[in-house]
């Protein structure tokens, strides 16, 4: 278990503007009419979390060329309003760090769910523009951060945290990061479950020490196994989606929903292209995405 930085917790949990702003109409309203302003909130989730008092700042990120999905996560119930990237890519640095200025958020993770094979992570770029900020992976990846993680750690910022959950199977080192379990913690639960679950789909499990028996596994006993309510929040998206629950996902997955053996069945058929970008993102990932000469100059 490897130390991980920990605010002081708040005892007083701040409202966030769109709750605020939710409540600001002096004369109160029927639930029937709040119902859907909450649920509105719940669905787009730039501020999420009831049990967190709100004070959960939430932006999903998309970058197209990979489809890949970004993720910020932000304290601001902290006055330092401590926040954390997921899976950032290198071509979409600017941007998110321009947000993360916007909105006065102070930036102390870039991490990663694994190492991956279709796109350069933005953590190494970040980490020469953003002063402090610490890169973070799993210690099963084999690939160089500043903090190593493993099954069981909780990432801490401010007051809130990331419970981390291996998640082996499309990589040896995939992890998935689930929004923290207890009081003062969003509500519902939220699993940034990177290439291990895709909406109605899942990390392939070809190359990168993948297989399809852990996959299976990790996602049965570590994704599903969350309450049913919790929110899927993928490393990818190909057909359009954003975000999914572990309930539809048990419902409706056409690969995770079969037997293990159909399962290993459909993985061995599902005849997917390499991904053009592999063999400049595989290096550049175990080294933080920075190559030190580029493989151009080598
Ligand atoms: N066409 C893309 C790569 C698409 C791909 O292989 N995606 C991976 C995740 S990134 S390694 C995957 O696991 N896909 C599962 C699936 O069912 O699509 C490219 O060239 O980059």
């Amino acid at each position: 278990m490897v130390p991980l930085l920990r605010s002081f917790r708040r005892l007083i949990p701040h409202l966030s503007a769109a709750a605020a702003a939710s409540s600001s109409s002096s004369a109160p309203r029927p639930i029937s009419r709040l119902l859907p302003v909450v649920l509105a909130m719940a669905a787009y989730s730039t501020v999420s979390g009831a049990g967190a008092g709100g004070r959960l700042l939430f932006r999903q990120l998309f970058e197209k060329e990979s489809s890949t999905y970004t993720y910020l996560l932000a304290d601001v119930g902290d006055p330092e309003k401590p926040a954390v990237l997921i899976d950032p890519v290198d071509r979409t640095v600017d941007r998110d760090l321009n947000l993360i200025k916007e909105l006065g958020l102070k930036l102390i993770y870039a991490m990663n769910t694994h190492v991956h094979a279709d796109h350069v992570t933005g953590t190494g770029l970040i980490k020469t523009k953003v002063k402090g900020v610490k890169s973070v992976i799993a210690k099963a990846g084999r690939a160089k951060a500043d903090h190593f993680i493993e099954h069981g750690d909780k990432i801490y910022f401010g007051n809130l945290f990331l419970e981390v959950r291996a998640t082996p199977g499309h990589t040896a080192g995939c992890v998935t990061y689930v929004t923290g379990d207890g009081h003062d913690q969003p509500v519902p639960r939220m699993a940034f479950t990177g290439d291990a679950l895709i909406i109605r789909a899942c990390g392939r499990t070809d190359f990168q020490g993948g297989s399809s028996d852990q996959l299976y596994e990790s996602v049965h006993s570590q994704i599903f196994t969350l309450p049913k309510d919790t929110l899927v929040y993928p490393g990818h998206d190909y057909k359009g989606f954003t975000v999914s629950t572990v309930e539809e996902e048990l419902a409706y997955n056409p690969r995770l929903t079969k037997d293990k053996e159909t399962f290993k069945t459909i993985m061995e058929n599902l005849n997917l292209a390499y991904p053009t970008m592999i063999d400049v993102a595989l290096p550049a990932n175990l080294v933080c995405g920075i190559q030190d000469p580029p493989p151009s100059e080598v």
